[in-house]
């Protein structure tokens, strides 16, 4: 699986002060309005196409050490969505055609770009899997999707609002955890799955924090089960079953930073405490099989995501990074 690191780096999250491991990309997304009017200056330089540092804006600033870290893929702010997805994640997401498994995360702080660059990819994926569809006519494709988010470690249908706001996950001897009542739709063609993506992007709980007006405040997982069955029988695998899951996490933050009170405050434990289960989860999946038990039951999405993330799964992780910290 992808999580084995090529070249293992850390880097160090400001947010949680934590440090998490994982490979894969980071993108650092431009200035935005408001911080060009307050003439903020950009806290990172991307070096080359795979390493980033950290440039100290106060003399006595605390910088991170090391302050340079190098990735797979680094993009900076002037790349677009496109390359993203096809320098970097394309070759997980297209593999759920082949029927493995494949999840696309993007993680980072509050404000940086995770939904901007995760509807992007997703829009991108969309396009080539029904462009596949059209170029193997031999194969029969059959589409679904579902959509839920997870919003104080409560789970809730964004396919369905009237399921109420805290649906069961359920153990099944054959599928692993699942989702208790989570509707699934069958997408008729392209256009229908993308009006039922955004159903789900419409349904997600936003909120207003200091660094964003309209904050995703849970994380959300859109995830497509591609089925296929070749037309004619011959030696070629009949069948395939695999998902594909467009994982938008919620941003991990500080509650200092965000200005968090109140609900805010709630919500931002909630976040982070499931965050660090996820990296917890990855580090030790990256580790291999010395890593002992794997602490996928200490919160909802990692549950939710055990099959995604162990086994026949191929992993991407998007850290999008804010151009101030
Ligand atoms: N690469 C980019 N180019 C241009 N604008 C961007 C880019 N990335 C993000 N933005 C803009 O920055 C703002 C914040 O982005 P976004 O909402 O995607 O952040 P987020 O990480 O999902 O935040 P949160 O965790 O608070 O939900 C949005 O207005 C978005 O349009």
């Amino acid at each position: 699986m992808d999580l084995i690191p090529k070249r293992p780096f850390e880097i160090f999250d400001k947010q949680l002060d934590n440090w998490i491991t994982t490979q894969d990309d980071i993108r650092l997304r431009p200035l935005n309005k408001r911080e060009q009017l307050a003439k903020d200056n950009v806290s990172w330089e991307c070096i080359d196409d795979h390493s980033i540092v950290y440039k100290p804006q106060q003399p006595h600033e605390r910088v991170p050490q090391p302050s340079s870290f190098t990735f797979d893929k680094v993009f900076g702010p002037t790349t677009i969505t496109e390359t993203v997805y096809e320098d970097g994640v394309k070759t997980v997401a297209l593999s759920a055609l082949m029927g493995i498994n494949a999840t696309i995360f993007a993680y980072g702080q509050t404000s940086s770009g995770k939904t901007y660059t995760m509807r992007g990819i997703t829009e991108k994926a969309v396009n080539d899997i029904y462009q596949h569809i059209m170029q193997t006519p031999e194969r029969d494709f059959r589409i679904k999707i579902s959509g839920l988010e997870i919003y104080n470690e409560n789970v809730r249908d964004l396919l369905n609002s009237e399921s109420g706001r805290n649906l069961k996950l359920l153990d099944d001897p054959e599928k692993g955890t699942v989702v208790e009542k989570l509707v699934e739709e069958t997408a008729t063609d392209d256009k229908h799955l993308r009006s039922l993506i955004s159903v789900c992007e419409a349904q997600r709980q936003v909120g207003e924090t200091a660094l964003n007006d309209t904050s995703s405040r849970s994380h959300q997982i859109i995830r497509l089960t591609i089925e296929s069955t070749l037309r004619e029988t011959s030696d070629c695998v009949r069948s395939f079953v695999s998902s594909l899951n467009f994982v938008d996490l919620a941003g991990s933050e500080r509650a200092s930073q965000t200005n968090a009170d109140g609900a805010r405050l709630r919500e931002g434990c909630h976040i982070n405490l499931s965050l660090m289960t996820l990296t917890t989860v990855i580090r030790k999946l990256s580790v291999g099989k010395r890593s002992g038990h794997i602490p996928y039951r200490d919160s909802k999405l990692t549950r939710i995501l055990q099959h995604s993330l162990g086994g026949n799964a191929r992993t991407a992780i998007i850290c999008t990074l804010s151009p101030r910290l």
